[in-house]
């Protein structure tokens, strides 16, 4: 069995090593320009039209959850990936508990006022305020799959009303599930925290605006964990600026790096990181990619597989 693989900044060596050590039958190559050579398997980050064009692949794994670069090179490029070669994505490998780390803490220092007292601490006021109420405090998830199924068990149980929104609607103990767009207004009524983890589709950009976010609790906050393109930015900082929203953590922008004039850099109530909240870990990667290819070559139903419709 032949296997390339391709991503531009992982440590290639080292993955090559490791898929070797698990899948002891297989050749895994460095895809490297000019490489015609069959493969059965590509495994694949922001990959070059060329090196996916016109081979006879079995399938194509993305090594990360979103797949909205992928597809989006594909509808520029449909040739580069024909219908009948599955698409699969890492579901979890280790980005659940990671996204649970990065919502969990943000929330406790929103619910526990650290960024009220840090405010105060900048004008050297030394002033205990009111407590906040789980009550009050009702955390809503916008897609509940994978990781967002995840982050709401972390969040119930620290004791927080939780509920999400996704297309279909959800049995996970303890959460209330709303679904569609007809569901979508019930959702964000109570909500007082907004945690973003929808795919990338032409359905969800843009969604987070500025009637979206009016819809909130007064003094809400957001959390985007999931692509920057949900969030319309000029909406998100109106927002902000009429204390709509008291608060707003992002990972992701629309433009990556963001640029240096963008004013949510300088924004006293935003907090950003860069695109970190879920990284792809290389041993549990490894260990799903090689389990799941173990089981296409018996045949087995195996799960990830990307419908390329739907968009995720
Ligand atoms: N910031 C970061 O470091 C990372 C960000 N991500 C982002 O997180 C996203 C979610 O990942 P997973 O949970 O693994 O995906 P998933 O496919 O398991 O879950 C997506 C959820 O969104 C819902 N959904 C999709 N379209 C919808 C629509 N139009 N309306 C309502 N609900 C809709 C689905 O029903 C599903 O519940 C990824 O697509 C990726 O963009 C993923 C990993 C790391
Ligand atoms: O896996 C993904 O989709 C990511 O965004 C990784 O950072």
């Amino acid at each position: 069995m032949e296997i390339i693989f391709y991503h531009p900044t992982f440590d290639t060596p080292y993955w090559i090593a490791q898929l070797s050590k698990q899948l002891p039958g297989a050749n895994v190559r460095e895809w490297k320009k000019g490489d015609n050579q069959h493969a059965d398997y590509a495994l694949v980050w922001h990959p070059p039209v060329e090196m996916l064009q016109g081979r006879d692949l079995k399938a194509v794994f993305a090594l990360g959850a979103g797949v909205d670069s992928i597809l989006s090179k594909l509808k520029a490029n449909p040739e580069m990936l024909p219908e009948s070669i599955p698409l699969f994505r890492l579901e979890d490998t280790g980005m659940g508990l990671q996204m649970q780390e990065y919502a969990v803490s943000q929330v406790l220092h929103w619910f526990r006022r650290f960024d009220d007292y840090q405010a105060q601490q900048q004008k050297s006021e030394w002033q205990p305020l009111a407590d906040y109420h789980r009550d009050d405090f009702t955390i809503g998830i916008m897609g509940a799959g994978v990781l967002g199924g995840k982050v709401a068990e972390s969040l119930l149980a620290w004791g927080f009303p939780v509920r999400c929104w996704s297309r279909s609607r959800k049995t996970m103990p303890g959460v209330k599930s709303f679904a569609g767009t007809e569901e979508l207004g019930d959702f964000l009524r109570e909500t007082r925290v907004l945690i973003n983890l929808l795919p990338n589709t032409a359905e969800t950009v843009g969604i987070i605006n500025l009637t979206l976010l009016n819809q909130l609790q007064d003094h809400s906050y957001l959390l985007n964990l999931a692509r920057g393109v949900h969030v319309v930015e000029d909406d998100l900082l109106q927002a902000l600026n009429t204390h709509k929203l008291k608060g707003a953590m992002l990972d992701v922008f629309s433009r990556e790096p963001l640029p240096q004039e963008s004013p949510l850099w300088q924004h006293p109530r935003v907090v950003m990181t860069p695109h970190i909240a879920a990284v792809t870990r290389p041993q549990e990667a490894i260990d799903y990619i090689a389990r799941t290819i173990t089981g296409l070559e018996r045949g087995d139903h195996v799960s990830g597989q990307v419908d390329r419709q739907r968009g995720y």
